[in-house]
């Protein structure tokens, strides 16, 4: 519908249409009334039950609702449309106008009973509503183990859950992700959440994932954790939805690159941004080779994922990683709040607002995630990267 006439279709507030009614229905003639009682299957009395309940409903149900309401009361009280049609410019006129033409010939009879229907339909609705509201339900999604997966007020929160190892991501946990973005994206949450639970966002790849591989299985593991990896930046790059991160402590690793992913990124003024790579013997992945310098600049880019610079919060929102820095103390409150407000707005609007944002990049993205992953499979049968995971374990070195 076109914009102006959405605007003069507000005009058909819910005052005018309860006023429409009464007048209506102080007009039905009696002996009409009596007539239609004795063979209609909704009483009139139920019809007029279900008038006076439409005064109590406490939410306006919608244009199309309202129209569909004032269709059905004029077929029912008079019968089929037989008044002239309004000017094309008479945008409310021709709106309600329309509604009741729609009907056709459908009988009085069947009109006042699909109302009652109708009407009934909304009170059950709002009344299940107003219990939700009243506490609102988060579902919790039972079949993860290393990550926390709910949905409450629009939002799907996925979060790190191993805060012992600091939330440090195995090759569970990766494939846990992967399958929870999935679902996401096709479930009826507006938003997608990703967080950590406890101290840390996350402390990165899990090195454990390159332990105890015998000799002559380094290949197959290089070759299996790239195309993990692969899997899973893709499940980002194609993401659906608006994807927050909300940064709740310290950030290694693939924790960080990812966030050139989320569409925004809070912070808690604790959380700190670290890229090791070189330390490590490996090199950017999560798009980061391509995403970084486009979002901080080369110099900076540089900084951070060849020579390990660890970023505090606000430098992370200065260098444009970070959307938003908070206080510890207030984070969860004020983030959330301010999620849930952004949760309520149109969901397919948002859905198609962040693909007009994002999808020129995508084939770009996907190209780099290509590239990030073969290179990390040479990297990681590099002597310098299993002396980073030795030195690891062996307690001598830590970030
Ligand atoms: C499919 C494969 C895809 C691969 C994609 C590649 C991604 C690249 C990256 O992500 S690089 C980043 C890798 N991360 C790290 O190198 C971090 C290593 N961890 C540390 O340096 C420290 O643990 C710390 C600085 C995060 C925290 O130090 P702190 O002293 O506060 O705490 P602890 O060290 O005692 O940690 C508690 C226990 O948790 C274990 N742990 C923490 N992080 C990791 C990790 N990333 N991998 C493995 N284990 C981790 C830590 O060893 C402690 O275990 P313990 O109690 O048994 O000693």
């Amino acid at each position: 519908m076109a914009a102006p006439a959405l605007t003069f279709l507000r005009r058909l507030c819910w005052r005018s249409l309860c006023e429409a009614r009464q007048a209506q229905a102080v007009c039905i003639p009696a002996v009409h009334l009596h007539m239609t009682t004795a063979t209609m299957p909704v009483s009139q009395k139920d019809f007029e039950k279900a008038q006076e309940q439409l005064k109590l409903l406490k939410k306006d149900p919608g244009n199309e609702t309202k129209l569909k309401l004032y269709a059905l009361f004029k077929q029912a009280t008079e019968g089929p449309c037989n008044s002239p049609k309004p000017g094309m410019l008479d945008f409310v006129k021709k709106a309600k106008w329309d509604a009741w033409n729609s009907l056709g010939n459908l009988s009085q009879d069947n009109a006042r009973q699909k109302y009652t229907e109708l009407v009934s339909s909304l009170i059950s609705a709002e009344s299940a509503g107003q219990t939700k509201d009243a506490s609102p339900e988060e579902s919790r999604h039972d079949d993860y183990e290393t990550i926390i997966v709910t949905t409450k007020n629009n939002i799907t929160k996925i979060m790190f859950n191993r805060p012992e190892r600091k939330n440090a991501i195995n090759h569970q946990m990766y494939r846990e992700i992967i399958k929870a973005l999935q679902e996401a994206g096709k479930d009826d949450s507006t938003i997608a959440v990703i967080t950590g639970n406890g101290e840390y966002y996350t402390s990165g790849n899990d090195l454990n994932n390159f332990a105890n591989v015998q000799p002559n299985d380094m290949e197959k593991m290089a070759k299996d954790g790239a195309e993990l990896l692969k899997e899973f930046v893709s499940c980002f790059i194609d993401f659906p939805k608006p994807l927050i991160a909300v940064v709740n402590g310290p950030a290694i690793g693939i924790s960080v690159t990812l966030l050139g992913l989320c569409d925004i990124v809070y912070a808690s003024d604790r959380a700190t941004f670290h890229t090791p790579f070189s330390q490590l013997g490996q090199s950017p992945e999560g798009c980061s080779s391509y995403l970084f310098p486009k979002i901080m600049g080369l110099a900076k880019a540089n900084e951070m994922l060849l020579f390990n610079k660890k970023l505090t919060a606000a430098e992370a929102c200065a260098w444009g990683l970070v959307t938003e820095v908070f206080p510890d103390g207030t984070f969860q409150k004020e983030v959330w709040e301010r999620l849930k407000a952004y949760a309520s707005l149109p969901k397919n609007s948002l859905a198609v607002s962040k693909q007009l944002l994002r999808s020129m990049e995508k084939e770009k993205l996907h190209a780099v995630n290509s590239q990030e992953c073969e290179v990390l499979k040479e990297r990681w049968l590099s002597d310098e990267c299993l002396n980073a995971i030795v030195s690891f374990f062996q307690r001598k070195s830590k970030l």
